[in-house]
């Protein structure tokens, strides 16, 4: 018999590993490396990523991945889902001409490109990532996305801190998170 999405969920969260004071002090780091190691906690995130999918998100074209562990999940939802997958990266990393936006971290500053052909205007597109914090990482994305003239339908995550708001500077976009803490 399948596994309920409760058990599903179960398994996500016991394999969220917490750490206190990385990569700075006073930061709870969440790490999902044990949900990549472990074959079934890692079918269970597709899984459910795939029901919501389906559930609320029907019309999707593209799945768009945040560097750097939105790249681990969001390969897998997209091939299950027979959609392509595009990334957003770091600075620097992307050939060609790109699109860029900046934006602040839990823990620091950074920039973030997308190829400037990667999407075509009016394409519906997902975004996806391991975990939101403050929201300014899916928020420059968006931003991305809106300068490339792409739909968001919606931004998926396994982890929502809570705490740190971030589903309000995203909003009006619709938050989708497996585990909220
Ligand atoms: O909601 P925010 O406050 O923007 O924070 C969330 C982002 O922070 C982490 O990535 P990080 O930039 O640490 O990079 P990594 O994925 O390359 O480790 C995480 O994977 C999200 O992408
Ligand atoms: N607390 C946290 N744990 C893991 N990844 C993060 N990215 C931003 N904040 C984070």
């Amino acid at each position: 018999m399948a596994a309920s999405p409760e058990c599903k969920l179960q398994l996500v969260r016991d394999h969220i590993r917490p750490y206190q004071d990385f990569p700075k002090k006073g930061i709870l780091f969440r790490d999902i490396c044990p949900i990549l190691k472990d074959p079934a906690a890692l079918t269970a995130v597709i899984d459910l990523f795939e029901e919501e999918v389906r559930r609320n998100y029907q019309t999707v074209e593209l799945i768009v991945g945040l560097d750097a562990r939105g790249f681990l999940f969001g390969p897998l939802l997209a091939q299950r889902l027979g959609v392509g997958f595009i990334l957003v990266r770091k600075k620097g990393k992307l050939p060609g001409t790109t699109l860029s936006v900046e934006y602040n971290l839990e823990y620091g500053k950074a920039e973030v490109e997308i190829q400037e052909d990667a999407v075509a205007p009016g394409q519906k597109v997902l975004l996806i990532d391991d975990l939101l914090a403050t929201g300014g990482t899916l928020f420059a994305a968006c931003e991305l996305m809106k300068k490339q003239q792409a739909e968001v339908l919606g931004c998926m995550v396994v982890i929502e801190l809570k705490e740190l708001n971030g589903k309000d500077k995203l909003k009006p976009q619709s938050i989708f998170s497996l585990v909220q803490y």
